[in-house]
């Protein structure tokens, strides 16, 4: 049997994973290696979060293979160079990979495929990711879409997910070849255990994606659309560091919730779906516009007088101490968990772009290096929309309330109890504003702010004249 390299990058898993399934349909052995090349990725190599992930992804990917007979090689980059050695030393017909979108990656992959094949080597890539490509749709005048509600009608009326497919129980032991290096060799796991209180919340892999759909097609899919604005619920799927790191396929959950529809969870579904549409629209978005990581979608924001950045206030943000108890609250989930609940993703976001007025860019990095869910698309999509810089966002001019919608979305204050501990004894009106009664804040949480670090109304005016004044 001749042997095929399988790249994996961003499709750590075993089913529905194309490459694979294409290498063994050509009747090639698999050598399964993985490339170490963050210094490839442009300005966006992986943050801290992330890697700690994919260490653990990595290693569960290995696992799964061995149960199979197979294993993972693992090497440092470049990525170029060192498939040309492995096509090389392990004698390999073809390489097989699943597409990655950001901009650099698709770069770098197109001159990859186009040299391998210069040098008579089949390359071939896949859709592992997405439920459309990004180019797939064009509007009416042929551009793409910029407006997410008639791009998912459209890509409602295209869509054709393919078949479930399982990964066959064994595969070929491959022995030619080098063996690659250590996965402690690649540096991904923290030096200083700041994740542990990860690994209560995650299990990455490949099981840990099919059983978090378990739980929540079990659990919080009956009234997710409802309970997905709620940060003080489990109600949502939290499969997004899974379908980031491609543990799961997409056309995978789509398949197992239209296994459970029927009339009462049909609006459900509907809802979840679109979300996952979310996910599709950001790559489209990405695709077209590759600058918008780093440049507003609507250029006028380019005169747009941000704040200079207050080392000491970013650092409040950061850190979870600004004094508005339902942003500190997001912060430090984000800090403990490596993730955030959306609705709250966006509350933070509003309060640093339009109350403390500072670009949205600092926001995404922060997000960047901390998220186990880190992704290029989604985060970019995420602050541009509440940056009101984007092409679908919210406008500039809505200031989200701090106050308000914590009293809406948790609305026993639990949420907000759970991550400010201290603010736990305040009575629940005042957990959502603690300085309307500084004497009580001070006895109870001596060490937490005594007001915002930007007073509510002054910021929102400061953050409306400022928008007045850029048009
Ligand atoms: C400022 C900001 C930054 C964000 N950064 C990221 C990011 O880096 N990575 C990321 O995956 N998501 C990001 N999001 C989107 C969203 O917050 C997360 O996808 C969601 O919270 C993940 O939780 P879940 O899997 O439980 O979501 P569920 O409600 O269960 O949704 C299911 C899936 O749909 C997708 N999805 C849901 N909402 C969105 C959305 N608004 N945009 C794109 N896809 C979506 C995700 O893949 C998610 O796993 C960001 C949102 C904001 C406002």
């Amino acid at each position: 049997m001749a042997n095929a390299i399988v790249w994996f990058r961003n499709d750590l898993r075993l089913d529905d994973n194309p490459a694979l399934r294409a290498a063994l349909d050509a009747g090639l052995a698999p050598v399964c290696v993985y490339i170490h090349a963050p210094d490839e990725e442009g300005d966006w190599a992986p943050g801290a979060a992330s890697n700690a992930w994919r260490h653990r992804s990595l290693a569960a990917l290995d696992a799964e293979l061995r149960k199979r007979g197979s294993r993972l090689r693992l090497f440092h980059g470049p990525s170029h160079a060192t498939l040309e050695t492995l096509v090389d030393t392990c004698e390999a017909e073809a390489v097989f990979w699943n597409r990655r979108y950001d901009p650099a990656i698709e770069a770098r992959d197109t001159a990859i495929k186009r040299d391998l094949r210069e040098s008579g080597v089949r390359a071939e890539s896949h859709n592992g990711a997405l439920m459309l490509e990004p180019w797939s749709l064009q509007t009416g005048q042929g551009g793409p879409y910029k407006v997410f509600t008639p791009f998912w009608r459209k890509a409602l009326t295209e869509l054709n997910l393919p078949e479930t497919w399982e990964a066959p129980r064994t595969l070929p032991a491959v022995d030619t070849g080098p063996s690659g290096v250590a996965l402690d060799d690649l540096q991904l796991a923290p030096t200083l255990d700041w994740d542990t209180g990860f690994w209560t919340f995650w299990d990455p892999g490949e099981a840990g994606a099919h059983e978090a759909l378990d739980v929540f097609i079990d659990g919080a899919l009956r009234g997710y659309r409802a309970s997905r604005d709620r940060p003080d619920q489990a109600g949502t799927s939290r499969l997004s560091p899974h379908l980031h790191f491609g543990e799961i396929a997409p056309w995978r959950v789509v398949a197992a919730l239209e296994a459970e529809r029927n009339a009462s969870t049909a609006p459900d579904i509907n809802a979840y779906v679109r979300e996952l549409g979310w996910r599709e629209f950001a790559h489209h978005l990405l695709h077209h516009f590759p600058k918008t990581p780093a440049h507003n979608f609507n250029p006028r924001f380019e005169r747009f007088p941000w704040a200079r950045v207050q080392p000491a206030a970013l650092d409040a943000w950061r850190q979870g101490r600004t004094g508005v108890p339902i942003v500190d609250a997001g912060m430090r989930e984000l800090w403990h968990v490596g993730w955030m609940h959306n609705r709250v993703r966006m509350i933070v976001g509003s309060w640093l772009c339009k109350h403390m007025r500072i670009h949205w860019r600092e926001g995404a990095h922060w997000f960047w290096d901390t998220l186990v869910d880190a992704d290029l698309a989604n985060n970019t999509l995420g602050w541009q929309w509440i940056g009101g810089t984007g092409a679908d966002a919210s406008p500039y001019f809505r200031v989200f309330n701090p106050v308000t919608q914590a009293q809406k979305f948790d609305p026993d204050g639990s949420y907000i109890a759970r991550w400010v501990p201290e603010l736990a004894e305040l009575p629940v009106p005042l957990r959502f504003s603690p300085w309307t009664d500084p004497d009580l804040l001070k006895s109870v949480a001596p060490d937490y702010p005594v007001e915002p670090i930007v007073n509510l109304a002054a910021g929102r005016e400061a953050a409306l004249a400022a928008y007045q004044a850029s048009r």
